[in-house]
C-alpha cells in the first residue's frame, strides 16, 4: 500500500491549510481520505442523468444525500450554490465549480468558460473551488490562461484548487481516447505542473493507449497504470472519478485499486445517486469501508 506524498503545508498559507483540514480531517472519515459528491451534471449533460432517480433532480435532496452519506464535500455550480447551499451551510463542505459548459455543441474544441470567481466561493463559504481543464484541446492555450487567473486568485484568497483534468480533442482521440493510460497520466501531471492542490481524473485504461511511444505499455495492469498516475500527480492529491454507472463490484474494485495506489479519494456521482436513496447510502458505506483501510496521515503536512 502506498500513501500519498501529501501537500506540503508550508507552501499553502493559512487559508488553504484551514480549508483542506476541514475537508480532510473534519468531515467524512476524518482520516485524510476524501469522498466528494459531484453534482454538476444538470449543466454538463442535461437533466437526462436524473431520470433513473427523479428525486436527485432536486438539489436539496442531493445536498442532504451528501450530508447523510458523510461526504467530504459536494461540488456544484454557482446557481445551485446560491439557491440551495445556505440551507445546509457548514454541514458538508462546498466545492464551488467555477467553470462549466453543456454537452450540446461538439467537443472538438472543448473549453469550459468561467461562470463564477474565487471571490464568489469565499462569499458562499466554500472550502474549495473546482476548475475543468481540457488537456489536449485545441483551445488549451486559452484554458491555461483562464486557469492561471483562477490559480492566482485561489492563492490570494487561500482557497484550495481542485482541477478536473479531462483529456479532450482530436489529438487525444488519436492516442487512444480520453480514458487511455497515456491521456489520464498526462492530464494528472499537467494539473500538478499548473498548480492544482487536488486533481480529479478518470481511471486509466492501459489497453486503450495507441499511437504513443512504448513507455505507455498496453500490457500494464490497471493497478500499474493507476500507480503511475498517482506518481505523476506527486504532491497534488489525486481523486478518481466515477463515470457512467457500472456494476457495484467493478466500481468497488476501481476504488480499491485507486486507494492502493495512494490516491486521496474518490469523486463518484452517477454511481452514487442514480439509484434509490437507501441504495445510494448502502453503496456509499461500501466505499467508506474501503477508504477506512487506507488512512492518509500525511495528506496535509503542516
Ligand atoms: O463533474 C462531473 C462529474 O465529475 C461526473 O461524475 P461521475 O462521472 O461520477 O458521475
Amino acid at each position: 500500500m502506498k500513501t500519498q506524498p501529501g501537500i506540503n503545508g508550508a507552501g499553502l498559507g493559512p487559508g488553504k491549510k484551514t480549508r483542506l483540514n476541514r475537508i480532510l480531517r473534519q468531515h467524512g472519515l476524518c482520516n485524510g481520505t476524501a469522498m466528494f459528491l459531484p453534482y454538476d451534471h444538470g449543466l454538463e449533460h442535461g437533466p437526462r442523468d436524473f431520470f433513473d432517480n427523479p428525486a436527485v433532480s432536486d438539489p436539496a435532496y442531493t445536498i442532504r444525500l451528501a450530508i447523510e452519506g458523510g461526504f467530504n464535500g459536494i461540488a456544484v455550480q454557482i446557481g445551485l450554490a446560491e439557491k440551495f447551499y445556505w440551507d445546509y451551510a457548514g454541514e458538508v463542505p462546498l466545492v464551488l465549480k467555477l467553470n462549466g459548459k453543456t454537452d450540446i455543441p461538439p467537443d472538438a474544441e472543448a473549453l469550459s468558460p468561467l461562470q463564477a470567481s474565487v471571490a464568489d466561493a469565499v462569499r458562499l463559504g466554500a472550502d474549495a473551488v473546482g476548475y475543468t481543464l481540457y488537456v489536449g484541446s485545441p483551445a488549451q492555450e486559452t484554458d491555461f490562461r483562464q486557469l492561471r487567473q483562477v490559480r492566482v486568485d485561489a492563492q490570494r484568497f487561500g482557497m484550495p484548487l481542485v482541477v478536473w483534468a479531462y483529456p479532450r480533442g482530436a489529438a487525444i482521440e488519436a492516442k487512444g481516447g480520453r480514458d487511455s493510460f497515456y491521456a489520464v497520466d498526462y492530464a494528472a501531471r499537467t494539473a500538478s505542473e499548473l498548480g492544482a492542490d487536488m486533481v480529479k481524473v478518470n481511471f486509466p485504461h492501459p489497453e486503450k493507449t495507441s499511437g504513443v511511444k512504448d513507455a505507455y505499455r498496453r500490457e500494464f495492469s490497471p493497478q500499474q497504470a493507476i500507480d503511475a498516475v498517482v506518481r505523476s500527480a506527486n504532491r497534488t492529491l489525486l481523486l478518481v472519478s466515477g463515470g457512467e454507472k457500472q456494476g457495484d463490484e467493478a466500481m468497488l474494485e476501481k476504488a480499491r485499486q485507486a486507494m492502493e495506489a495512494g490516491a486521496t479519494g474518490l469523486i463518484f456521482g452517477r454511481n452514487v445517486w442514480q439509484r434509490e436513496h437507501d441504495e445510494s447510502l448502502r453503496f456509499v458505506a461500501h466505499l467508506q469501508d474501503i477508504l477506512a483501510k487506507y488512512p492518509q496521515p500525511g495528506t496535509l503536512q503542516v
